[in-house]
């Protein structure tokens, strides 16, 4: 199952630089592991802001529940989640 979500990140000011960098770092390693694992297929930058588009591979709404509130991140992030389907003129046939 296809899944886009956006994730806004909103760290507080007040958070020191040194926990920021680890959180950061945290969560590279972990988004890193879930993309060779296939479970994160994409991600990018949205440009201009603290805040990415992905698109995740999942087996259930649950695991992806699981998953992004597993996210180092999480507790500072804002997440939107949209359900994909296959579009009946697409020429990917992995857009499922
Ligand atoms: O920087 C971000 O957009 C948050 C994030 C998600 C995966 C990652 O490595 O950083």
């Amino acid at each position: 199952m296809l899944f886009h979500v956006r994730m806004n990140v909103n760290l507080p000011t007040s958070m020191p630089a040194d926990e920021a960098a680890q959180l950061k770092q945290t969560e590279k390693e972990f988004s890193q592991r879930l993309q060779r694992e296939g479970k994160w297929r994409h991600l990018w930058r949205i440009a201009g802001q603290y805040a990415n588009v992905s698109l995740f591979d999942v087996d259930s709404v649950d695991e992806l529940h699981a998953l992004l509130t597993a996210l180092p991140l999480f507790p500072y992030m804002q997440v939107e989640v949209m359900a994909l389907c296959r579009h009946p003129s697409s020429i990917h046939e992995d857009d499922r």
